[in-house]
């Protein structure tokens, strides 16, 4: 299982890289990196096993973040109550936002990272609503349109394969600037 040992923090080159296509049909390590890493989100989102395993919870992992440059990753946004389907549960392979709203969205709280050990607060300008292309781990294509929190969710996790990190995209001189036409998700 990963264990909060695995991710990789920033100073480590590999954050910072472009990582590569995936290859199709996926290799066995591929295979299990996928799974490892939604098993780490389900794990991190369980409040006893979080604390057993000493997991801080996430909504996304991607695969630069235990130090695998290739682009892969894994998203778990829960329902509000618990016994639902999640909003959004996929391990995402290859993924390109194909469109997006003019509109910008952001966390009303700002945003966390697990390869990020400090509390950094702003506004993460992102976009409200995207169109996402990607490959699921049976090699599909999928072609689907999030909003709100599963949509920077996915951005957070799209970013990673580029070496881009979340506070990249906080205003620097006023972090919590807001143009009227942002979208505060909360
Ligand atoms: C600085 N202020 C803040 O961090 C922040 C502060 C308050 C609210 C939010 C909403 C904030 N923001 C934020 N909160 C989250 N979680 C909320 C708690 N949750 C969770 C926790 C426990 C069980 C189950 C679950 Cl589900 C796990 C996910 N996650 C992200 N991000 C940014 S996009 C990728 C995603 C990620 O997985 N990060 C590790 N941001
Ligand atoms: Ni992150």
């Amino acid at each position: 299982m990963i264990k909060m040992r695995d991710i990789i923090r920033e100073g480590n080159h590999t954050l910072r890289a472009e990582a590569k296509p995936v290859k199709f049909p996926l290799s066995e390590a591929d295979q299990k990196l996928a799974r490892d890493m939604m098993e780490y989100l389900e794990n991190s989102q369980d409040p006893e096993l979080a604390k057993k395993y000493g997991l801080r919870a996430g909504v996304g992992l991607a695969a630069p973040q235990v130090d695998v440059s290739e682009q892969m990753a894994a998203v778990l946004v829960p329902s509000e109550n618990e016994d639902d389907e999640p909003v959004f549960k996929d391990v995402i392979i290859n993924p390109v936002i194909i469109s997006h709203s003019v509109q910008p969205g952001a966390l009303t709280e700002g945003e966390g990272c697990l390869s990020v050990d400090r509390d950094i607060s702003g506004y993460v300008i992102r976009h409200d609503r995207i169109t996402l292309r990607y490959y699921n781990m049976a090699g599909e294509q999928k072609k689907i349109r999030l909003k709100n929190y599963p949509a920077i969710v996915c951005q957070h996790e799209i970013d990673h394969l580029h070496g881009i990190l979340f506070y990249d995209h906080i205003n620097e001189a006023n972090p919590f600037a807001a143009d009227d036409d942002l979208v505060l998700i909360s």
